[in-house]
């Protein structure tokens, strides 16, 4: 198990995060937040490349900085931005990696089969990254993270530039991956992790707010969601007393989908809250990157 105790990081006098306290077991967990809210700053404390201000993180009881390079060989990390080499195919680039982790060559050769496999770049694993889709980089990212087969499998904004039918081959990739090791991504697009995160984690102000199942997250505004249809010239108006969420056109009328403590009105309808309606109430005051 992976436990996070009491950690705050400040960038000089900067708090990025304060007290956080998390515990991790096997399964995937997302940890969704606008930009800038210190998703990155936490992903890079558990993969040891920050430092902590305070607090610790230990695995199965041991400090992770003790542990060293121990705990790094039970480490996947798909970074942001990782770097490889556009002119080398994903067969050369992970045999390239490979050596630098000191594997022996025949073992790598048949990890990185298993790993084409798994990611599904088998017909492509022989072709220059050049040509290859946001989504192929991605899935050539998951693979040189699962190169050293790690416990702990950690993910910074993996979709990013994914197109639908590719997040969808990645979610499965992932949900096969999390059935014995722990995997962690981070995003702030609620759909990417609504339908395989075991439990989604929230920062909001620096700490967390919430670390849940999603039914149990979405439990908390129960009863504030509605929907309603209204004339377009009424829509200014409501705006400025409700909290709207989502917004579509039908049938010459308004339909809105919104946020409303007032109890219900005529012609409103309270409808069971999802992810999304949560990640926008609780980000309302905040400029969100969706
Ligand atoms: N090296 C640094 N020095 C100073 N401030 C930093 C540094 N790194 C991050 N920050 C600040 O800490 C806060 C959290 O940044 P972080 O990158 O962890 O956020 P994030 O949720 O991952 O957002 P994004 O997805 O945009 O990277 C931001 O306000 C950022 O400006």
């Amino acid at each position: 198990m992976l436990t996070i105790h009491q950690v705050s990081k400040y960038y000089g006098n900067f708090c990025a995060l304060r007290d956080i306290e998390l515990e991790f077991e096997n399964g995937v967990y997302g940890l969704l937040a606008p930009n800038g809210a210190g998703k990155t700053t936490l992903l890079r404390m558990l993969v040891t490349l920050l430092h902590p201000t305070s607090g610790e993180i230990r695995y199965d009881g041991v400090d992770i900085y003790e542990m060293d390079e121990q705990y790094r060989e039970l480490l996947g990390y798909l970074p942001q931005d990782f770097g490889y080499y556009r002119n080398n195919t994903p067969r050369q680039y992970l045999m390239y990696l490979s050596a630098l982790k000191g594997m022996e060559r025949k073992a790598a050769k048949e990890k990185i089969d298993q790993l084409m496999e798994l990611v599904g770049l088998q017909e492509a694993s022989d072709k220059k990254m050049k040509k290859f889709s946001g989504g192929m980089i991605q899935r050539v990212g998951i693979a040189q993270a699962m190169l050293n087969d790690p416990k702990i499998l950690i993910l910074d904004e993996p979709t990013a530039g994914l197109d639908p039918k590719e997040r969808v081959r990645f979610r499965n990739v992932l949900t096969d991956l999390a059935r014995d090791r722990i995997v962690l991504l981070s995003t702030h697009i609620v759909s990417d992790v609504e339908s395989i995160a075991n439990e989604i984690i929230m920062i909001k102000d620096r700490q967390v707010l919430y670390k849940d199942r999603i039914e149990n997250i979405c439990r908390t505004i129960d009863g504030i969601v509605y929907e309603t249809e209204i004339d377009f010239e009424r829509a200014h108006d409501f705006r400025q007393r409700h909290f709207s969420l989502s917004e579509k056109q039908e049938g010459g009328k308004l339909k809105i989908r919104f946020l409303s403590t007032e109890g219900t009105l005529e012609g409103w309808r309270a409808v069971k809250p999802g992810l999304e309606d949560v990640f926008l109430h609780i980000y309302q005051d905040e400029k969100v990157g969706r």
